[in-house]
């Protein structure tokens, strides 16, 4: 008998929830940050290493694999957990949202969008059923319904127009996704920044039904004021029972700020692109490793930070690999960024359950204010 997907709720404290989301692959502890493995992995890291930094789930992408190296041999090969090595919980995005951002020559019908391949060329269609389609082959335990994501700036109407599509995509998914214990199907709120948009949306979607609800259509330019605008009121128009996730963000002052709101989980690229490229973050603002400021420091990256980067390594060393472009600068780095990361996540979620959630908040935004050292 397979664990049912549930949620169940531990605490709260204003308008943060803490609690633990049950997959038959595993415990997801909320506020949850979900570390971005489009390709079947983490860049520049070892799935163990991916768990050891404390990461519950991770993300996979339909778009991506798709492509490459296609979704029918991820499925012969095992699914996606066998493939990857990854044996705790996977979610994967629909793929519309990367068709608008990745694909070239694109036409969006009420059917679908058909593209060619950002990899080779080749054509291919998108659809909320064959979106459910390549997601059941890959085998995630979280999918995304198929919808569209609006690129800004757009108008009331394009919104409006885009966010309606996205409802009746998120039906035809709910019809093709079909009865799969152990899985669960999250639909995606859009409207933009716009109040009426935003709660016709999650009525729609409430109607249909979901085992969890995403924040769509943000983390896409409209910058933070306008975002924590939209999560001072969206997140309570959705069901409170039902994990609340909000797609691609972010910084870390984005993710307090969104758990302030009530999110449970957060999905961003930017710890382990970042990693990559030299940029640390760390409780005192972020720190650009490339700087010739760190050639001669023997200290750790932080020097409280338990990782493998901060306990082995100091600046001087990464400063070094970072620019002879050592293949182990980016594994470093990333590790130290998605332990970072982390670590925020579980003193989040632990003082939410403590009831100290202001004090927390007040204690991370006064060590950034004191920057690096
Ligand atoms: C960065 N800002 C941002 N990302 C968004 C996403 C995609 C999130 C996925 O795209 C990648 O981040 C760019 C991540 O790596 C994979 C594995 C592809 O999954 C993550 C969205 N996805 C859907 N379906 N709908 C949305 O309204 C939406 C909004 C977003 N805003
Ligand atoms: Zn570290």
């Amino acid at each position: 008998m397979t664990t049912p997907f549930s949620f169940s709720l531990t605490a709260t404290d204003g308008g943060a929830r803490s609690g633990v989301i049950d997959t038959p692959r595993g415990q997801i502890r909320t506020p949850a940050f979900m570390p971005v493995g489009t390709a079947a992995t983490v860049k520049a890291m070892l799935p163990e290493s991916v768990a050891a930094t404390g990461a519950d789930i991770l993300l996979g992408n339909t778009y991506h694999l798709m492509l490459r190296p296609g979704a029918e041999r991820v499925a012969r090969m095992g699914g996606l957990h066998r493939f990857m090595n990854w044996d705790r919980p996977i979610l994967t995005d629909s793929g519309g949202f990367q068709v608008m951002s990745l694909a070239g020559l694109r036409k969006l019908t009420e059917k679908g969008v058909t593209f060619s391949s950002h990899v080779d060329g080749s054509k291919h269609f998108l659809s909320p059923e064959t979106s459910m389609q390549i997601q059941a082959l890959l085998g995630s335990d979280i999918v995304m319904a198929f919808d569209e994501c609006p690129a800004l700036p757009a108008t009331d109407e394009a919104v409006a127009a885009s966010m309606r599509l996205s409802m009746r995509w998120a039906q035809r998914s709910r019809d093709a996704f079909g009865d799969r214990p152990g899985h669960a199907l999250f639909g995606i709120m859009q409207g933009g920044v716009t109040p009426d948009l935003r709660a016709e949306s999650a009525e729609a979607l409430t109607g249909i039904g979901f085992d969890g609800y995403a924040v769509g259509g943000l983390a896409v330019g409209e910058g933070q004021e306008a975002m924590f605008g939209v999560l001072d009121y969206a997140p309570g128009l959705l069901p409170v029972d039902k994990p609340r996730y909000l797609m691609g963000v972010g910084k870390p002052d984005d993710i307090v700020g969104a758990v302030q709101r009530g999110i449970d989980m957060m999905d961003c690229v930017l710890p382990s692109r970042s990693g990559r490229t030299g940029q640390a973050w760390t409780p005192r603002g972020q720190v650009n490793i490339k700087n010739a400021r760190h050639q001669d420091d023997p200290r750790p990256l932080d020097e409280d930070c338990t990782c493998p980067c901060c306990t082995g390594y100091s600046r001087a060393y990464l400063h070094h690999v970072f620019r002879a472009k050592e293949m182990i600068s980016g594994m470093l780095l990333t590790w130290h960024n998605l332990h970072y990361y982390q670590q925020l996540m579980a003193g989040l979620r632990d003082a939410i359950a403590a009831g100290r959630l202001d004090a927390f908040v007040a204690e991370f935004h006064a060590t950034r204010a004191q920057g690096d050292i």
